[in-house]
Protein backbone atom coordinates (compact mmCIF):
# COMPACT_ATOMS: atom_id res chain seq x y z
CA UNK A 1 0.00 0.00 0.00
CA UNK A 2 1.29 3.63 -0.99
CA UNK A 3 -0.31 5.62 2.11
CA UNK A 4 -0.06 9.93 1.43
CA UNK A 5 -0.98 10.46 5.36
CA UNK A 6 -1.80 14.56 5.47
CA UNK A 7 0.40 15.35 2.75
CA UNK A 8 1.56 19.48 2.61
CA UNK A 9 3.57 21.25 0.08
CA UNK A 10 4.24 24.95 -0.78
CA UNK A 11 5.22 26.21 -3.94
CA UNK A 12 5.67 29.61 -4.14
CA UNK A 13 1.58 30.56 -3.55
CA UNK A 14 0.84 27.54 -4.72
CA UNK A 15 -0.41 24.63 -2.01
CA UNK A 16 -1.19 21.09 -2.47
CA UNK A 17 -2.51 18.26 0.04
CA UNK A 18 -3.25 15.26 -0.44
CA UNK A 19 -4.78 12.26 2.10
CA UNK A 20 -5.13 8.96 -0.11
CA UNK A 21 -3.84 5.08 -0.15
CA UNK A 22 -3.05 3.35 -3.58
CA UNK A 23 -3.34 -0.74 -2.88
CA UNK A 24 0.54 -2.55 -3.95
CA UNK A 25 0.30 -3.45 -7.55
CA UNK A 26 -3.29 -0.89 -8.44
CA UNK A 27 -2.81 1.48 -11.42
CA UNK A 28 -4.60 4.96 -11.10
CA UNK A 29 -4.47 8.39 -13.56
CA UNK A 30 -4.04 11.08 -12.24
CA UNK A 31 -6.18 13.96 -14.04
CA UNK A 32 -6.06 17.86 -13.39
CA UNK A 33 -6.47 21.03 -15.15
CA UNK A 34 -2.75 22.52 -15.86
CA UNK A 35 -1.08 23.71 -13.15
CA UNK A 36 -3.41 21.93 -10.42
CA UNK A 37 -0.27 19.78 -9.23
CA UNK A 38 -0.26 16.80 -10.69
CA UNK A 39 3.50 16.77 -11.52
CA UNK A 40 4.35 17.82 -7.65
CA UNK A 41 2.70 14.86 -6.28
CA UNK A 42 4.54 12.87 -8.14
CA UNK A 43 7.53 14.84 -7.33
CA UNK A 44 6.78 14.15 -3.55
CA UNK A 45 6.17 10.59 -3.96
CA UNK A 46 9.71 10.29 -5.98
CA UNK A 47 11.39 12.42 -2.91
CA UNK A 48 12.65 15.77 -5.10
CA UNK A 49 10.04 17.50 -3.40
CA UNK A 50 10.14 17.01 0.34
CA UNK A 51 6.78 17.96 1.91
CA UNK A 52 6.55 20.65 4.36
CA UNK A 53 3.94 18.45 6.61
CA UNK A 54 3.09 15.11 6.52
CA UNK A 55 4.13 11.52 5.71
CA UNK A 56 4.77 8.98 2.53
CA UNK A 57 4.53 5.22 3.84
CA UNK A 58 5.29 2.41 1.23
CA UNK A 59 3.71 -1.15 2.85
CA UNK A 60 3.95 0.80 6.07
CA UNK A 61 7.66 2.21 5.74
CA UNK A 62 8.28 5.79 6.04
CA UNK A 63 9.77 7.25 3.23
CA UNK A 64 9.49 10.55 3.91
CA UNK A 65 12.78 11.16 4.29
CA UNK A 66 14.65 8.46 1.89
CA UNK A 67 16.54 9.91 -0.85
CA UNK A 68 15.15 9.38 -4.34
CA UNK A 69 17.51 6.88 -5.49
CA UNK A 70 16.57 4.72 -2.69
CA UNK A 71 13.09 5.06 -2.74
CA UNK A 72 10.91 2.27 -4.17
CA UNK A 73 10.15 4.28 -7.09
CA UNK A 74 11.19 4.99 -10.80
CA UNK A 75 9.45 7.58 -12.61
CA UNK A 76 9.20 8.21 -16.54
CA UNK A 77 9.10 11.84 -17.90
CA UNK A 78 7.82 12.82 -21.22
CA UNK A 79 11.08 14.11 -21.87
CA UNK A 80 12.86 10.72 -21.37
CA UNK A 81 16.04 12.25 -19.79
CA UNK A 82 18.04 9.96 -22.17
CA UNK A 83 21.68 11.08 -22.21
CA UNK A 84 22.62 12.04 -25.70
CA UNK A 85 26.42 10.46 -25.46
CA UNK A 86 25.41 7.19 -24.20
CA UNK A 87 24.26 4.15 -26.37
CA UNK A 88 20.97 3.11 -26.00
CA UNK A 89 22.49 -0.11 -23.82
CA UNK A 90 24.16 2.44 -22.21
CA UNK A 91 21.19 4.63 -21.23
CA UNK A 92 19.44 1.41 -20.27
CA UNK A 93 22.28 0.02 -18.03
CA UNK A 94 22.33 3.09 -15.74
CA UNK A 95 19.02 1.78 -14.93
CA UNK A 96 21.17 -0.95 -12.94
CA UNK A 97 24.46 1.17 -12.11
CA UNK A 98 24.93 4.75 -12.66
CA UNK A 99 28.59 3.93 -12.93
CA UNK A 100 27.37 1.23 -15.41
CA UNK A 101 30.00 -1.25 -14.39
CA UNK A 102 28.12 -4.10 -15.52
CA UNK A 103 28.81 -7.54 -14.95
CA UNK A 104 28.04 -10.13 -17.55
CA UNK A 105 24.54 -11.39 -16.37
CA UNK A 106 23.48 -7.41 -16.08
CA UNK A 107 24.47 -6.62 -19.96
CA UNK A 108 22.55 -9.40 -20.76
CA UNK A 109 20.17 -8.54 -19.05
CA UNK A 110 20.02 -4.99 -20.62
CA UNK A 111 20.11 -6.85 -24.18
CA UNK A 112 16.88 -8.55 -23.09
CA UNK A 113 14.74 -6.17 -22.15
CA UNK A 114 16.06 -3.66 -24.77
CA UNK A 115 14.88 -6.49 -27.41
CA UNK A 116 11.47 -6.96 -25.18
CA UNK A 117 10.68 -3.16 -26.39
CA UNK A 118 11.56 -3.77 -29.40
CA UNK A 119 14.91 -2.50 -30.12
CA UNK A 120 17.06 -5.48 -31.33
CA UNK A 121 19.88 -4.80 -33.15
CA UNK A 122 20.08 -0.66 -31.89
CA UNK A 123 21.66 -1.04 -28.67
CA UNK A 124 24.91 0.47 -29.79
CA UNK A 125 22.85 3.94 -31.57
CA UNK A 126 23.34 7.40 -29.31
CA UNK A 127 19.80 8.54 -29.29
CA UNK A 128 20.46 11.34 -31.81
CA UNK A 129 20.06 8.14 -34.32
CA UNK A 130 17.09 7.07 -32.95
CA UNK A 131 13.34 7.92 -33.56
CA UNK A 132 11.21 9.81 -31.28
CA UNK A 133 9.70 6.64 -30.54
CA UNK A 134 12.67 4.68 -30.55
CA UNK A 135 13.64 7.11 -27.41
CA UNK A 136 10.98 6.59 -26.08
CA UNK A 137 11.38 2.82 -25.71
CA UNK A 138 15.00 3.20 -24.66
CA UNK A 139 13.45 5.20 -21.35
CA UNK A 140 10.57 2.80 -21.29
CA UNK A 141 13.34 -0.06 -21.60
CA UNK A 142 15.30 1.61 -18.42
CA UNK A 143 12.25 1.89 -16.03
CA UNK A 144 11.40 -1.71 -16.93
CA UNK A 145 14.87 -3.11 -16.33
CA UNK A 146 14.75 -0.74 -12.78
CA UNK A 147 11.48 -2.84 -11.94
CA UNK A 148 10.93 -0.93 -8.86
CA UNK A 149 7.38 -1.83 -7.08
CA UNK A 150 6.51 1.92 -7.87
CA UNK A 151 6.21 3.28 -11.50
CA UNK A 152 5.63 7.05 -11.64
CA UNK A 153 4.65 8.01 -15.49
CA UNK A 154 4.51 11.78 -16.32
CA UNK A 155 2.34 11.93 -19.60
CA UNK A 156 5.28 10.05 -20.91
CA UNK A 157 3.70 9.24 -24.22
CA UNK A 158 2.52 12.87 -25.31
CA UNK A 159 4.51 13.42 -27.82
CA UNK A 160 3.96 9.76 -29.80
CA UNK A 161 1.77 9.18 -32.14
CA UNK A 162 -1.28 7.35 -31.51
CA UNK A 163 -0.23 3.76 -32.73
CA UNK A 164 2.98 4.29 -30.98
CA UNK A 165 1.27 5.51 -27.87
CA UNK A 166 -1.10 2.60 -27.62
CA UNK A 167 2.00 -0.30 -28.19
CA UNK A 168 3.90 1.83 -24.85
CA UNK A 169 0.81 1.14 -23.06
CA UNK A 170 0.61 -2.13 -24.28
CA UNK A 171 4.16 -3.03 -23.06
CA UNK A 172 3.75 -1.24 -19.46
CA UNK A 173 0.50 -3.36 -18.93
CA UNK A 174 2.29 -6.33 -19.61
CA UNK A 175 4.91 -5.88 -17.39
CA UNK A 176 3.39 -4.27 -14.83
CA UNK A 177 0.95 -6.88 -14.41
CA UNK A 178 3.52 -9.38 -14.74
CA UNK A 179 5.56 -7.42 -11.31
CA UNK A 180 2.29 -6.30 -9.85
CA UNK A 181 3.92 -2.75 -9.70
CA UNK A 182 1.70 0.14 -8.28
CA UNK A 183 1.18 2.93 -11.48
CA UNK A 184 0.41 6.58 -11.33
CA UNK A 185 -0.04 8.09 -14.33
CA UNK A 186 -0.50 11.60 -15.37
CA UNK A 187 -2.28 12.02 -18.22
CA UNK A 188 -4.07 14.12 -20.05
CA UNK A 189 -5.78 11.77 -22.32
CA UNK A 190 -9.20 10.32 -21.02
CA UNK A 191 -8.89 7.46 -23.35
CA UNK A 192 -5.48 6.57 -21.71
CA UNK A 193 -7.28 6.73 -18.33
CA UNK A 194 -9.89 4.28 -19.24
CA UNK A 195 -7.68 1.77 -21.04
CA UNK A 196 -5.03 1.42 -18.40
CA UNK A 197 -5.69 2.89 -15.59
CA UNK A 198 -8.93 1.67 -13.26
CA UNK A 199 -9.16 3.88 -10.89
CA UNK A 200 -8.56 8.19 -11.13
CA UNK A 201 -6.97 10.35 -8.60
CA UNK A 202 -8.54 13.66 -9.15
CA UNK A 203 -6.57 17.28 -8.46
CA UNK A 204 -8.50 20.09 -8.05
CA UNK A 205 -8.78 23.16 -5.86
CA UNK A 206 -5.21 22.47 -4.29
CA UNK A 207 -6.28 19.14 -3.53
CA UNK A 208 -5.29 15.28 -4.59
CA UNK A 209 -8.70 13.67 -4.22
CA UNK A 210 -8.70 10.03 -3.08
CA UNK A 211 -8.94 7.22 -6.42
CA UNK A 212 -12.19 6.68 -7.64
CA UNK A 213 -13.62 4.44 -10.49
CA UNK A 214 -11.72 5.93 -13.86
CA UNK A 215 -15.15 5.16 -15.76
CA UNK A 216 -17.63 6.63 -14.04
CA UNK A 217 -15.63 9.89 -13.11
CA UNK A 218 -14.98 10.64 -16.54
CA UNK A 219 -18.48 9.76 -17.63
CA UNK A 220 -19.90 12.01 -15.23
CA UNK A 221 -17.60 14.84 -14.70
CA UNK A 222 -17.54 17.28 -11.69
CA UNK A 223 -17.91 20.55 -13.53
CA UNK A 224 -13.80 21.56 -13.05
CA UNK A 225 -13.29 18.68 -14.74
CA UNK A 226 -15.87 18.80 -16.81
CA UNK A 227 -14.30 22.22 -18.05
CA UNK A 228 -11.02 20.57 -18.44
CA UNK A 229 -11.87 17.38 -20.33
CA UNK A 230 -13.57 19.98 -23.03
N1 LIG B 1 9.70 25.36 -8.77
C1 LIG B 1 8.53 25.97 -8.58
N2 LIG B 1 8.45 27.12 -7.87
C2 LIG B 1 7.29 27.73 -7.66
N3 LIG B 1 6.12 27.28 -8.12
C3 LIG B 1 6.13 26.16 -8.83
C4 LIG B 1 7.33 25.44 -9.11
N4 LIG B 1 7.01 24.36 -9.84
C5 LIG B 1 5.69 24.40 -10.02
N5 LIG B 1 5.16 25.47 -9.41
C6 LIG B 1 3.74 25.83 -9.38
O1 LIG B 1 3.06 24.76 -8.76
C7 LIG B 1 1.78 24.58 -9.37
C8 LIG B 1 1.62 23.11 -9.75
O2 LIG B 1 2.56 22.78 -10.78
P1 LIG B 1 2.61 21.32 -11.41
O3 LIG B 1 3.74 21.32 -12.36
O4 LIG B 1 2.59 20.33 -10.31
O5 LIG B 1 1.21 21.27 -12.17
P2 LIG B 1 0.67 20.21 -13.22
O6 LIG B 1 -0.72 19.87 -12.80
O7 LIG B 1 1.64 19.09 -13.36
O8 LIG B 1 0.62 21.10 -14.53
P3 LIG B 1 0.74 20.76 -16.10
O9 LIG B 1 -0.44 19.90 -16.45
O10 LIG B 1 0.64 22.10 -16.75
O11 LIG B 1 2.05 20.09 -16.31
C9 LIG B 1 1.72 25.54 -10.54
O12 LIG B 1 0.91 26.61 -10.16
C10 LIG B 1 3.14 25.95 -10.75
O13 LIG B 1 3.20 27.26 -11.23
Amino acid sequence: MLDLENLHVTRGNFTLQANLSLPAGSRAAVIGPSGSGKSTLLAMIAGFLHPDQGRVRWNGEDITNTAPGKRPVSVLFQDQNLFPHLSAAQNVGLGLRPDLRLNHAQKARVGQVLAHVGLEGMENRKPANLSGGQQSRVALARVLLRARPILLLDEPFAALGPALKVEMLRLLDQFTTENNTTVLMVTHDPDDARAFTPSTILIEHGAAHPPVPTEPLLDNPPPGLRAYLG
